[in-house]
């Protein structure tokens, strides 16, 4: 551990042979945090590189202060130096592992364009933006037609051309500030922002349009490609951006339907769906009076041993008229209403006193892990209306886990690790669901108060044959377990899926290969050992 100390008047040789082997990117930094010692009391502190003489780069972080006489004038200037290369590798090491596994998750890896995750990243900042100057902004929904011609008649090497080259086009044709995104198959989004009038993007279109129409030459192929496109308009056409996404892509049908190649501006007419979402709304204040919510139960395996380590509990809503309706069909409108707090509350209590009542029948104790919506992680009563449930039902706290997303703890870290640790010192465990999908800082992760990560369905769906998605699916695993994290994988369907899985380490998993989430009474009768 090299290290300097120098008395007053040796401190520019003791320095200069530190300054001697200093890295020159650092140097003028260190030269001014060593001269701020002189003009200020504070002590100094700073990392830098050095060159030793075998050649070796490291890195050192030193830290210094100066002693003055009675008179003020400087005496001593003292520092130790603490080789921190390790330290620094590693960390760089993670960083850019971090920023890797953050562009594969955001981008479409044939085309680099941001990938339907992005976008709605990218929506939700131009829809603030334009609401914030009282602008415009407008969605553009592009389907090639007959694509699928090309990829039948000439395989999808040559269609992959097609498509790399159709998205380069739509990105050289927009300004700096728009988005072209890719949905994946022949589906791309261009965001306009600051748009000055409505009547101005149907020429945009048009004008994209023309330019996906010109020739494509792949391998010695004279290909003409044409495309439809919707447009859905903001705040004209809807005020929130997954509602924008549907108009634009209805619009873009309704010019298919014109006959292909041209652009079509979303009307109200186009679909009855506002007034239909109403009446949903309405029904589902019902459903939880009515007690029309149900909970289903999914297993949770130990993917070595093939063992039920826990299950998760998922709502269902036994619709008088339209039958079972999946969660996704009405969350994202409960939590839009706040109606998802009270149904948040009845799923949890619900799933303790499940939990409690199989212990009481005999059943070998399994975790129960519930979701938490965005808005009921908000709520400043959280912890203590999980406290009272779990006396209530009489369920040990160590006995829950909560699943919480990403973007539910990026939104406001501080105060989201501080409610994580308030139900942590209560007992409760804590994992993270649809990891990958959001912007966890790696870096961030090591704060949260978790006991694991679940990767999201979308991740597991094409491995192994996706290599993209099976190197996320691996760094998931294994820097989860760097992190002392257990893992999770959600939506295992297939043997393929299941052995990656296991052979990269992953210990838990969940999935319709293992079983569909079932009536408590299914799942008592398949699963549940006495
Ligand atoms: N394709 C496929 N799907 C599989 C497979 N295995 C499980 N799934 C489905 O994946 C979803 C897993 O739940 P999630 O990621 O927490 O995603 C949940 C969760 O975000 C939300 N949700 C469900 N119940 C609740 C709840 O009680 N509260 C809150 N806040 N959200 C809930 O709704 C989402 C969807 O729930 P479900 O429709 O029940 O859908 C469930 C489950 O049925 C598989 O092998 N293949």
């Amino acid at each position: 551990m090299p290290s300097f100390r120098a008395g007053a008047r040796d401190v520019s040789s003791g320095l200069s042979g530190v300054l001697a082997l200093l890295h020159e990117e650092d140097r003028s930094r260190v030269e001014q945090d060593v001269a701020q010692t002189f003009t200020m009391e504070a002590p100094y502190e700073t990392r830098f590189r050095v060159r030793w003489p075998d050649g070796s780069l490291h890195y050192l972080h030193t830290r210094g202060k100066l002693y003055r006489d009675h008179a003020g004038n400087p005496q001593r200037l003292t520092g130790v130096s603490w080789d921190v290369t390790e330290k620094e590798l590693a960390e760089s090491r993670l960083r850019e592992k971090e920023e890797h596994l953050y562009f594969l998750a955001h981008h479409d890896v044939l085309t680099n364009l941001p990938n339907r995750r992005l976008l709605q990243d990218r929506m939700q900042h131009a829809l603030a933006k334009a609401r914030r100057s009282g602008g415009l902004a407008a969605l553009i929904y592009f389907d090639l037609d007959r694509f699928k011609t090309i990829n039948d008649s000439l395989g999808h090497a040559i269609g992959d051309r097609v498509l790399k080259e159709i998205a380069s086009r739509l990105a050289r044709q927009v300004r700096e500030t728009d988005t072209v995104a890719r949905l994946g198959g022949d589906e791309f989004v261009v965001i306009l922002e600051q748009v000055e009038e409505a009547e101005k993007v149907a020429g945009v279109a048009q004008k994209l349009l023309l330019e996906l129409t010109r020739e494509v030459l792949v391998e010695g192929h004279r290909l003409y490609v044409t495309a439809s496109a919707g447009i859905s308009l903001f705040p004209t056409d809807s005020v929130d951006s997954e509602s924008l996404m549907k108009n634009a892509e209805t619009a873009m049908y309704r010019a298919k339907e014109r006959g292909k190649n041209t652009c079509q501006y979303f009307t109200p007419d186009m679909n009855a769906r506002a007034r239909e979402l109403l009446q949903f709304e309405s029904g589902l204040r019902q459903a939880l009076e009515q007690q029309q919510l149900v909970l289903h139960y999914q297993p949770q395996v130990d993917l070595m041993t093939g063992d039920l380590i826990g299950v998760e509990a998922l709502v269902r809503w036994e619709h008088p008229e339209r039958g079972m309706v999946p969660p996704g069909d009405f969350i994202p409108l409960a939590e839009e209403t706040g109606l998802i707090v009270p149904i948040g509350e009845w799923v949890l209590r619900t799933a303790c006193a499940q939990s409690r009542a199989w212990r009481q029948a005999g059943f070998s104790p399994v975790r129960m892990a519930v979701n938490i919506s965005p808005r009921q992680f908000r709520q400043s009563d959280l912890t203590a209306r999980v406290d009272e449930i779990l006396r209530e039902t009489g369920l040990e706290p160590g006995a829950l886990e909560l699943e919480v997303t990403e973007g539910m703890i990026m939104n406001d870290v501080e105060a989201a690790i501080a409610t994580m640790e308030e139900l942590g010192k209560m007992g409760v465990l804590l994992a993270i669901d649809d990891f990958g999908t959001g912007y966890s800082s790696l870096g961030y992760l090591k704060r949260f108060p978790i006991a694991g990560l679940k990767i999201d369905r979308s991740f597991v769906r094409d491995i192994p044959g996706d290599t993209n998605d099976a190197q996320i699916a691996a760094s998931v695993i294994a820097l989860a377990h760097n992190m002392n994290l257990r893992v999770v994988a959600e939506g295992i369907e297939t043997a393929d899926q299941l052995s990656f899985l296991r052979d990269k380490g992953c210990e838990h998993g969940q999935g319709y290969f293992f079983s569909p989430p079932c009536t408590a009474e299914e799942l008592a009768a398949r699963f549940l050992a006495a």
